[in-house]
């Protein structure tokens, strides 16, 4: 019973025991152990709002458009905040002037985690205003 419990890495307990929100803090990436299984990724899916998950499993992202270039740059600026807080860190995409992608994923183990997910829900409920 202790053998299956210390097996677990604080993670897959976090995930298991405790529900994840905005409110949760990122854990650094190199203790984190392992990435998310398919199933689980499309659980916590549907925890965010409007985020995609690539084919491989690696990534999600989430596209929006902002009423103009500096509105994206602000929303940007929101995000880069969040992110070094929690030093879990998107790939922020501006195209177009005013077309937003943002991009997570956990680069020390080149696939998700739950990090990426706390990050999805804190930049959800950003908003997207001024
Ligand atoms: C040392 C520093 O905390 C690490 O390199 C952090 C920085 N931000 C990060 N951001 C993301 N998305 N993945 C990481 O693995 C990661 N690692």
């Amino acid at each position: 019973m202790f053998g299956l419990a210390r097996q677990l890495t604080s993670s897959s307990l976090r995930y298991f025991s405790t529900e994840i929100s905005s409110k949760s803090r990122c854990l650094p990436c190199e203790g984190i152990g392992k990435t998310l299984e398919k199933e689980q990724v499309q659980e916590l899916l549907k925890k965010v709002q409007g985020w995609n998950v690539s084919s491989d499993n690696k990534q999600i992202s989430k596209n929006l458009q902002l009423p103009d270039f500096m509105s994206a740059i602000r929303y940007f600026q929101k995000i880069a905040d969040v992110a070094e807080a929690e030093g879990h860190h998107p790939d922020l995409h501006l195209t177009g002037y005013n077309k937003v992608r943002i991009d997570l994923s956990t680069h020390a183990l080149n696939g998700l985690t739950e990090n990426d997910f706390i990050m999805a829900m804190k930049i959800d409920s950003l908003g997207q205003g001024a």
